[in-house]
């Protein structure tokens, strides 16, 4: 399973989202995204997911290192894209809760297993 995520830069704080207790991995910390369709290209994955989850729109600037996890019960190949937020009022349409942190601080989240790769990767990138 294919699934996109992105980093949301809102000026120098990044985006991060909290599963919910119905959902998989409850409370897991995460990027927004969500599962590529058959067809459909990662970048409008993104865009699609954001819109649905987030109510806003961002321009993707850039890919990062493509992660494969397994967790216990089913396997993702997790892309992550770095983002900028464009435009819209963001509202959580499936997640329990938000934060807007430095890189430094994104580490202390209890992130979803994939993620931790992308957290490490992000905070050696530069603009
Ligand atoms: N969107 C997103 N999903 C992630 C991340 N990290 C990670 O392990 N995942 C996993 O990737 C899977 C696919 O995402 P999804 O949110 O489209 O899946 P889904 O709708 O089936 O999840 P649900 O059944 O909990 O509603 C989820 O099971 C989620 O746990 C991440 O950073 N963003």
């Amino acid at each position: 399973m294919r699934v996109t995520c992105a980093i949301i830069q809102f000026d120098s704080k990044i985006l991060a989202v909290q599963r919910s207790a119905q959902m998989k991995l409850p409370l897991k910390w995460e990027f927004a995204g969500g599962k590529i369709e058959p067809g459909e290209s990662e970048v409008d994955c993104i865009k699609r997911e954001v819109l649905e989850e987030l109510n806003i729109n961002i321009e993707v600037k850039k890919r990062l290192t493509p992660v494969t996890h397994a967790y216990p019960d089913f396997k993702i190949e997790l892309i992550p894209f770095i983002a900028d937020y464009v435009s819209g009022e963001l509202k959580l349409k499936e997640h329990a809760d938000y934060v807007l942190a430095d890189k430094e601080a994104l580490l202390q989240l209890d992130w979803a297993e994939a993620d931790i790769r992308v957290v490490r990767e992000l905070k050696e990138y530069k603009n």
